[in-house]
């Protein structure tokens, strides 16, 4: 069997392909974060080296004194395309995970502040905490779906994809537009309020509703 034929979606962070983020899409987070909610989507990316697996920790990199944890409902692409229309948007999607997009938030600060990029921030190895796959059927309406987060069994996320600025068929038609959109590829859609820092030996628990949970312990990097 060719490798192409044997390459499932439902181990899509498998594939290499691109995951590409999206920033302040729900007003609560970007006002907590005291930032302006944003009159277009705001981009950005992790390489696949990003994703991480119920099983591996969580490595906090040692650059950073405040890692925080943020849940976002992710997109898998089963069909790609450029340009797409948002009116056929929900033809390409292939199903669902629940992703953490880790942030070094004193990182990110600092690069706000100097105008550089978010990378260091953002997609360092295992700051793409993700599910197992959710079939499309699965989620009927991914504008309408409440995630969750807890650390150490504390609540600290709870918001519903109703919140979200840019819902995800005008995501995939805006992102579509300038980066080709590949099967594989995941679209992290953004993060509700309530981000906040984790510590080693965290426990983190998140789910979507009854449809999925995962846990990731957080350990420091050795190296
Ligand atoms: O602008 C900031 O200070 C922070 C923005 C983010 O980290 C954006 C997200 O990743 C998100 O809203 O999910
Ligand atoms: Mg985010």
């Amino acid at each position: 069997m060719s490798l192409q034929a044997s390459r499932n979606i439902s181990r899509f962070w498998e594939w290499g392909r691109k995951i590409i983020c999206v920033g302040r899409n729900y007003a609560d987070h970007a006002k907590e974060l005291k930032n302006a909610i944003p009159k277009e989507p705001v981009l950005f990316l992790k390489p696949p080296t990003a994703y991480v697996r119920e099983g591996s920790p969580i490595l906090v990199p040692l650059y950073t004194t405040n890692l925080h944890h943020e849940v976002e409902l992710g997109v898998v692409i089963g069909k790609g395309g450029t340009a797409i229309p948002q009116s056929a948007a929900m033809e390409h999607v292939a199903g669902y995970a629940l992703c953490l997009d880790m942030t070094a938030r004193d990182i990110q600060d600092e690069c706000k502040s100097k105008g550089l990029p978010w990378t260091m921030a953002k997609a360092f190895n295992t700051s793409c905490p993700v599910s197992e796959f959710i079939p499309k059927e699965r989620i009927p309406d991914p504008g309408k779906v409440s995630l969750w987060l807890k650390v150490n069994d504390q609540l600290r996320q709870s918001g519903c994809t109703s919140q979200m600025i840019f819902s995800v068929p005008y995501l995939i038609s805006y992102i579509s537009d300038f980066i080709t959109l590949e099967e594989g590829d995941l679209i992290l859609t953004g993060t509700p309020k309530g981000v906040s820092a984790v510590q080693e030996h965290d426990e983190l628990q998140a789910g979507i509703e009854d449809i999925v949970t995962m846990s990731f312990t957080v350990d420091r990097q050795d190296h």
